[in-house]
Parts: structure tokens; sequence; C-alpha cells
């Protein structure tokens, strides 16, 4: 077993079972507070879910960050993005700088943007930027693997040591972000090559492309499949083969948390697509996910229907960086002062319900 291979082994056996006596105290407390039980619907939820990560009824944030995996993508070059592979870097400076929407809507909810280039094909220079390059971009997977077995693991490996670092300095809670022109190829072809959907149907529009670029990105998937055939049973063969070095970053990063005790909000279609390999690679990472929104990319729906996963927010996003899961930051902090702050019937004098078994009935 290579270095690489052994640690992911090493971190999927870390991710344990959600704390069932932590849940437990944290739905007797909600149901003591002052209103019908369930009444405050998925919040209560993620109270109690968040507690069974955090192992007490009281998880709280005290710092959060939305992690922005960068990289690029060797099959731009058939034509499937409406924007050229210098986007990245030039959007890589932008989220340093603070001037894209990943950073107002952190700003928003008191999160910190962590930057890393993992693939990003020049070198950027920033004080600010998390340098782990695993290479400048990956080969266009039309005409062979995207990258070898070894990067791929390295990649996962880059994402879990963020979460590592990110969790020994004080993060209770992340984001999964990504920048990578032409990442949303690589995740239709992951999804495609996980279940064998046709590729058509596996395609969205990405950046905004047109039809014909539609049509290339579908025949640009249907042939990285051919060329390449990925074993849907060896989530690492499907990686390398049509992954991308910043959707394998963001899978390491969701592995890496769960070892952690770190809930995870997943974004949009690439995320998605990095939950995908994930819980591929251990089934249990999704009690650490919690999903955010259902992007208006085609394909969202169908990737989250096979994490089982029931996005909150339907707004019609389809921008990536971790906008829409940051978004989500404010519900889960809602969860958080609900079970908080709010006082219980003995506490406040208010009286429970007449009949108990009316009070569960919507
Ligand atoms: C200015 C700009 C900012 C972005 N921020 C995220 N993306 C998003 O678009 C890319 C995926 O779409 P496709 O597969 O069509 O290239 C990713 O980089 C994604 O994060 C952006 C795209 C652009 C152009
Ligand atoms: O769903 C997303 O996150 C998305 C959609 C289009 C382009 N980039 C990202």
């Amino acid at each position: 077993m290579s270095r690489w291979e052994e640690k992911v082994q090493t971190i999927l056996n870390q991710i344990g079972p959600l704390d069932e006596a932590a849940m437990a105290a944290a739905q007797a407390r909600l149901d003591r507070l002052t209103k019908p039980p369930g009444s405050l619907g998925q919040l209560e939820a993620y109270a109690v879910r968040l507690a069974g990560i955090a192992g007490t009824v009281q998880a709280r944030f005290p710092k959060k960050a939305v992690v922005v995996m960068a990289a690029d993508h060797g099959v731009v070059e058939e034509g499937v993005s409406a924007y050229p592979a210098e986007v990245t870097p030039q959007m890589v400076r932008n989220f340093l700088t603070g001037g894209a929407a990943i950073n107002a809507l952190a700003r928003l909810a008191g999160a910190d943007v962590v930057c890393v280039d993992v693939g990003v094909a020049v070198d950027i220079d920033h004080p600010a930027l998390v340098r782990k390059k695993v290479r400048y971009g990956t080969a266009n997977f039309t005409k062979g693997p995207a990258m070898t077995r070894a990067e791929a693991l390295e990649a996962l490996c880059v994402g879990i040591e963020v979460a590592e670092e990110l969790a020994d300095r004080g993060y209770r809670l992340l984001a999964t972000g990504e920048m990578g022109i032409g990442n949303t190829t690589s995740a239709a072809a992951l999804l495609a090559a996980f279940t064998g959907d046709d590729p058509a149907d596996c395609v969205g529009r990405g950046t905004g492309v047109n039809a014909a670029a539609l049509a290339r990105k579908a025949e640009a998937v249907r042939r990285a499949l051919a060329v390449n055939r990925p074993d849907p049973h060896d989530p690492v063969d499907v990686l390398h083969k049509v992954g991308g070095l910043e959707i394998a970053a963001l899978a390491g990063l969701m592995l890496g948390a769960a070892a952690r005790r770190v809930p995870v909000v997943v974004d949009g279609f690439p995320a998605s697509s990095a939950a995908l390999v994930a819980c591929r690679l251990a089934p249990r990472v999704k009690d650490y996910l919690f999903p955010s929104h259902q992007s208006a990319e085609r394909g969202h729906r169908r990737l989250l229907a096979l994490l089982g996963l029931a996005p909150p927010l339907h707004v019609d996003m389809r921008l990536g960086e971790g906008t829409g899961a940051v978004l989500a930051f404010h519900l889960l902090e809602a969860a958080c002062r609900i079970r908080d702050e709010m006082a219980t019937f003995a506490d406040a004098g208010v009286s429970g319900p007449v009949v108990a078994e009316e009070a569960a009935q919507p």
C-alpha cells in the first residue's frame, strides 16, 4: 500500500457513528422548549444531528470556514465550458482579495474563506493561498485518465490534511467550495460512471453553455467512459479516470472532517459529485454531511437523490464556490440558537398540550 493509500484507509477507519446519547439529550431538550414538538421542522433535526456529530447537546461553531478547492481540467480543450480556463486562476485571485460571491456570503455568515490550490494550471503568488498543488491541472480525460491513481489519492489526502489543520485550529463547521473551469463536465462524468446513466442526462449548462457545447459535453463524457472504462465498484478508479483534483480534494475534506467529527455542508453539482465519491469510499460519512441547495444544474437532483440528501434551499443558484453551502450555514446556526436560547415550558410558565397525543399531529 502506498503512503497515500494508507492515509486514506486510516481516515476511513476513524469515521465513527453518531453519538446516540447526545442526540437523545438534544431531542429531549427540544421537546421541552416552548413550541409544539417538531414544529421547527428540519431545524430541530439539524440540532439533533449536530449534537450527535459533536458528541454534546451544545454543539457550537466558534469558527467556521468555506474551503474553496481550485484546480484546472484538461477536458476544457473539448469546448465544454462557456469560459476559458484562465478564469480559474483569475477567480482564485478574486477569492484571495475578497471580491467573489463567496467572499460576500462568507462575510455575512461570519465564515472564513480558505482557498487551496490543489491543481491550478499556473502558479499563483499570494500569502493567503494554501499551496497544495498535486499537478498542473488534469489531462483531457476523453483521451486517457485525468490523473494517475496515485495523484487521485494524493489529492484526497490534501483534503484530509486541510480538514485536520482546520479542526486543529478550532474550526467546527465547514462548507465545500470549488473553482475549476470545466468541473461540471467532470462531475457529470463521475455521475455517469457511478450510475451507468446516459451521459446526456448527466450534463448541464454549467457556466451557461449553448446547445452545441452541451452536446459536446455529453459526447466528451461518453468518450471518457469508453476510453477509460472506470470501474464503478472502485471509487478511486472512477475518481482518477474522470474526476478532478478539486473534486478529489473535496471528497478528502469530507472524510477528514467526518473523522474529526466536524459537520460539512455540501454545495452544488461539483461538490455533490465529491460527496458521492466520499460516500462510496465510506458510507458513514453521510451522517456528517448537510445538503444546502438544489442547484439549477441538471444532474444535481439525481446526485442528491443518490446520496439520499434533501436540500432545504431552492433558490435557482448555479454558481459553485460554496455559495449555497455558506447560505445554509445560517440554517444550522438558527438550529443552535433555538436549542440554546429558547425557554422551556417550565421556565416560561407556559401550559403544555391539553391532550398529549394530539400534540404531535399536524
Ligand atoms: C466568473 C466565474 C466565476 C465562477 N465561480 C464559480 N464558477 C463555477 O463554474 C465552473 C464550472 O462550470 P463549467 O463546467 O461550465 O466551466 C466552476 O469553476 C464553478 O465553480 C464560476 C465560473 C465563472 C465563469
Ligand atoms: O451547481 C453548482 O455548484 C454549479 C453549477 C454550475 C457551475 N458551477 C457550479
